[in-house]
């Protein structure tokens, strides 16, 4: 049997060819544990995040799922490998569409995958495990609290029932309580479902409580 975990090996990645932010990093991320991950600001915690979300190609080394070597990263990440893996972003207005209610985007996942059978449902069983109902799911993303679009951009992450939830600094723009009700969300879905996370985060109070571990990155 494969190894069921997210590893990366050898990992160099960055955004100039020839001159990588991140370099031969070996990590491996556990179903039902939780890594935390530290670093000096430009150290390149995010650039290591995204190949490990599958959405940024690495320079060199070898990221796999469950045992399955990725082969193509982006939109060429075939469905079933994309779906075991989930990123939330510091910043939730910068990865939403605006426009979108907030129903829209927590379904995005499954309408890109055309998965619409029990769409809805789905859609309002995650909403309500995010602490979101009523009005608010028929709002657009432009009226609502940074708050209420990170816990709409959380029950985006969870609607395909990751196995992996790589979180980049998802609770730094937030205030204590909501950092606290996503926090205890995502804990509990990891509980319930066995998945892992990778915690980036400059909170060292938030990871001490949260994280199993936490490894540094230097530059
Ligand atoms: N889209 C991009 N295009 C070009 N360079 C980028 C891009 N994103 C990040 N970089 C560069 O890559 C390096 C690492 O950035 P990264 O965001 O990964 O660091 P970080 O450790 O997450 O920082 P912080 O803690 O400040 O968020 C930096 O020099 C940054 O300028």
């Amino acid at each position: 049997m494969p190894p069921a975990m997210l590893t990366a090996r050898g990992i160099d990645a960055g955004w100039v060819p020839g001159r990588p932010v991140v370099h031969d990093i070996d990590l491996d991320i556990v179903p039902g544990q939780v890594v935390g991950l530290q670093g000096p600001s430009g150290c390149g915690k995010s650039t290591l995040a995204r190949v490990l979300a599958l959405i940024h190609t690495p320079d060199a080394g070898t990221v796999s799922v469950d045992g399955q070597t990725v082969a193509a990263y982006r939109y060429a990440t075939p469905r079933d490998v994309r779906a075991k893996v989930a990123i939330l972003f510091q910043q939730p207005r910068l990865s939403v569409d605006p426009r979108l209610t907030m129903r829209d985007v927590i379904a995005e996942p499954l309408r890109a995958q055309r998965r619409r059978d029990g769409l809805a449902a789905r859609v309002e069983e995650v909403a309500v495990t995010v602490g979101l109902t009523g009005e608010l799911l028929t709002r657009r993303a432009h009226a609502v609290s940074d708050g209420q679009l990170q816990r709409a951009c959380l029950a985006r992450a969870l609607i395909t029932r990751p196995r992996y939830l790589i979180c980049d600094e998802m609770t730094t723009m937030l205030d204590a309580s909501t950092t606290a009700a996503l926090v205890t969300t995502l804990a509990d879905y990891c509980t319930a479902e066995g998945a892992g996370v990778l915690a980036i985060s400059h909170d060292d109070a938030l990871l001490t409580h949260w994280a199993d571990k936490v490894i540094l990155l230097d530059r």
